[in-house]
């Protein structure tokens, strides 16, 4: 996979989209949208694990466009809710619910939770697919804390009450360089590109 590679990005989220264009663009890879394409299905995403939905993404777009595809499937994990929303991240305030509703919802559930306990990470497992071949599996992760308010407007999702200690900063305070740096999708990234090296 060292060559220029067309992968196409298994995923209905721009947020994603942007930051795997990036992400791609590093290793040569070109990451094709699903808006390039007419017809094509809405997965579901009844697995209990990332990885589980992350295959599924990938598989079924693969088969679907004969192409290679890559599928995300992440979360966020807060401590003190037992490792919720998980993946149930995307409709943890209903089905269809915003990324405003979402963070709303967290940060009511936190309410009473002091800033020691409010340790959480987000989660990213990638998927990539070959038609006709097995999926190639990689995760990461990001530790941080869940803040008392939202800051920043960069990103998607849970960044603007996602706390990085380290960095002082949101994840919606980072520039989207920044949050390719660190990120759970940047370190599920790496350990893709290790994963194929070892596997060619
Ligand atoms: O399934 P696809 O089409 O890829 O798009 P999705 O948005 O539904 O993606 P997931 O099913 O993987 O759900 C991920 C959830 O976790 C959130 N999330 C994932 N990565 C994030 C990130 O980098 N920053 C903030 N929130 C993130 C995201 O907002 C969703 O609520
Ligand atoms: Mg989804």
């Amino acid at each position: 996979m060292s060559e220029q590679r067309k992968v196409v990005l298994a995923t209905r989220n721009k947020g994603k989209v942007k930051e795997f264009n990036k992400l791609f663009a590093q290793l040569g890879w070109e990451g094709i949208s699903l808006d390039e394409f007419e017809g094509v299905p809405e997965v579901v995403e009844d697995g209990d694990t990332f990885e589980a939905n992350a295959v599924k993404k990938a598989r079924e777009i693969s088969t679907y466009l004969g192409m290679p595809a890559v599928g995300d499937d992440s979360g966020l994990e807060v401590d003190a809710l037992g490792g919720r929303p998980g993946v149930y991240s995307a409709r943890y305030a209903g089905e269809g619910a915003t990324d405003e509703a979402n963070w709303r919802k967290l940060l009511g559930e936190l309410a009473d939770v002091p800033a020691e306990k409010r340790t959480a990470r987000f989660r990213c497992v990638l998927a990539l697919v070959e038609p006709g071949r097995d999926p190639i599996i990689a995760a990461g992760f990001c530790e941080g804390v869940i803040a008392e308010e939202p800051r920043g407007t960069n990103g998607f999702g849970y960044d603007p009450v996602f706390y990085l200690p380290q960095q002082g900063k949101s994840m919606a305070e980072l520039s989207p360089e920044e949050k390719n740096q660190i990120s759970h999708r940047a370190m599920a990234m790496q350990n893709l590109l290790s994963a194929l090296k070892s596997n060619s």
